[in-house]
């Protein structure tokens, strides 16, 4: 079952088209990943998909409905949740305050704060749910430190986990594994694929396709602003040898 569809999106910066008529579509459950050299468009995409940017043309659909050019905030109620690397000021907070970030507090809700009783009950709800998270991502025993002095691998899972705070249906990813040793790569994939199972649907764009070619669904790739091939399942190991992709990484600046 598709859960998101984007139909011809187009985005210009001034003159310069970054987007040039992109159609993707995303099965719920699935991980579906965009690859392509430097500057072909892929985080312009995902910033469309999640609120950051607005599309000059095109839609995007989530679950049937338009949701073009709608804020994050707005997404977020949909369940849509893009993960970001963690800013500095967040670092001096500890793993479990992070998580907590994540979640809108209902406290700050100066008419809901009043309900002082309610709002004590639904900060021991926020606290229970970040520990099981942190159990699920074998960090609970980090939950006091501070989230600056972690590895870059378990930063990469605390991302993760504030992003689960919010239920979200669709996760998007930029870079998920970038600056992570192999090992802790494919932890975080697998805690990807623990979640697939339970439903939540992934948008990923990766550089490393050696680590992640194994986990994924659904691969597209993009060039100049456009998608130049796709492929499902076991189409993928091919799409990835089409000589027009190969001769993109050979001309391009792959990193
Ligand atoms: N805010 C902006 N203003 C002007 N040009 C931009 C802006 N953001 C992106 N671009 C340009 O749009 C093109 C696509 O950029 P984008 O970041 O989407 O590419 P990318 O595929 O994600 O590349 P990378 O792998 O390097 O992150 C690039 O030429 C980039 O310079």
């Amino acid at each position: 079952m598709e859960i998101l569809r984007t139909e011809n999106i187009v985005k210009y910066f001034g003159e310069f088209k970054a987007l040039d008529g992109v159609s993707i579509s995303v099965e719920k459950g699935e991980l579906t990943l965009i690859i392509g050299p430097n500057g072909s468009g892929k985080s312009t995409l995902i910033n469309v998909i999640t609120g950051f940017l607005k599309a000059d043309e095109g839609r995007v659909y989530f679950e049937n409905r338009d949701v073009t050019n709608k804020e994050p905030n707005e997404l977020y109620h949909y369940g849509i949740v893009r993960t970001f690397q963690t800013p500095q000021p967040l670092k001096a907070l500890t793993v479990l305050e992070n998580l907590l970030i994540g979640e809108i507090s209902p406290g700050e809700n100066p008419l809901k704060a009043l309900m002082y009783k309610t709002w004590i009950n639904k900060e021991e709800e926020m606290v229970e749910k970040a520990f099981d998270i942190l159990e699920f991502l074998k960090l609970s025993h980090l939950y006091d430190r501070k989230a600056g002095s972690l590895s870059g691998g378990q930063m990469k899972l605390v991302e993760i986990g504030r992003a689960l705070m919010t239920n979200p249906k669709l996760i998007v990813m930029d870079e998920p594994i970038a600056g992570v040793a192999p090992g802790l790569a494919h932890d975080i994939f697998n805690h990807i694929l623990e979640l697939k199972k339970k439903g939540i649907t992934f948008l990923v764009i990766e550089h490393r396709l050696d680590i992640v070619l194994r986990y994924i669904d659904h691969l597209y790739v993009m060039f100049n602003g456009k998608i130049i091939a796709e492929g499902k399942g076991k189409e993928v190991e091919e799409v990835i040898k089409d000589p027009k992709v190969v001769e993109i990484y050979m001309g391009g600046s792959y990193d």
